[in-house]
């Protein structure tokens, strides 16, 4: 696939990243050449990478505080890598079992020459962490309900999920109730970005942890 089919970059791309912009040219402009014979993105996915994936995924940086912030699930690197890329000032670390997808994430993370950012092949329920995370992301790896276990025990004392979702966010905060409580969740509740900004507003579901 050749970059002719690659979406313009939108004017907003220059307002949320800033001095970050060309670095985030880079890593669209990989994804672009190299996400579909990865088995990463899907053929329908260029001419909407910029909307529908980066721009999706950069929309979260403001809401992300200096300290270790987890992705879980981070496939082609979204939002992980857009995070990271973003937000300099915060450590990534970013979860993710298939090989392939790691060794795409390591070869990211040298070629864009990102020192804030670490790797870790597993599924999240495995990992054991040395130290807890202050936020942990997630995006299209399920619903919340299902995600919560694989998120919440990740996350220190008082610290933060960030899961980015679609339309049917306080749905899916409705159905999970129970785990909510299990996992000791609270607060949980939909923030709408880039209302105004963006084609494509981002959803999230932020939640507290309480252990
Ligand atoms: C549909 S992809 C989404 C990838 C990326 N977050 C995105 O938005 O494009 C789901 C990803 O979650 C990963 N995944 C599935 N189960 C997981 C688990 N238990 N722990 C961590 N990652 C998982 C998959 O390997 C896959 O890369």
């Amino acid at each position: 696939m050749t970059d002719a089919t690659l979406e313009p970059e939108p004017a907003a791309a220059a307002t949320l990243l800033g001095d970050r912009l060309e670095l985030t040219r880079r890593f669209t402009e990989n994804l672009a050449k190299h996400g579909e014979e990865l088995g990463l993105i899907g053929p329908l996915e260029l001419p909407r990478l910029w909307t529908r994936h980066v721009l999706n995924s950069a929309l979260v940086a403001p809401l992300l505080r200096p300290g270790l912030v987890g992705d879980v699930g981070s496939g082609a690197g979204l939002p992980g890598l857009v995070l990271a890329i973003a937000r300099p000032d915060v450590q990534f670390v970013l979860i993710e079992p298939m090989e392939r997808r790691v060794a795409w994430l390591n070869d990211q993370v040298n070629e864009l020459e990102l020192s804030n950012v670490s790797v870790l092949r597993e599924r999240a329920e495995d990992v054991r962490l040395t130290a807890r995370l202050d936020q942990v992301t997630a995006r299209a790896v399920s619903a919340f309900k299902k995600l919560l276990p694989l998120t919440a025990p990740l996350v220190r004392d008082g610290g933060e999920l960030v899961l980015l979702k679609g339309a049917n966010a306080q749905n899916e905060i409705d159905a999970a109730q129970k785990e909510m409580r299990k996992y000791k969740v609270s607060d949980a509740r939909v923030q709408v970005l880039g209302e105004g900004l963006t084609e494509d507003v981002t959803r999230v579901i932020l939640g507290t942890v309480r252990s």
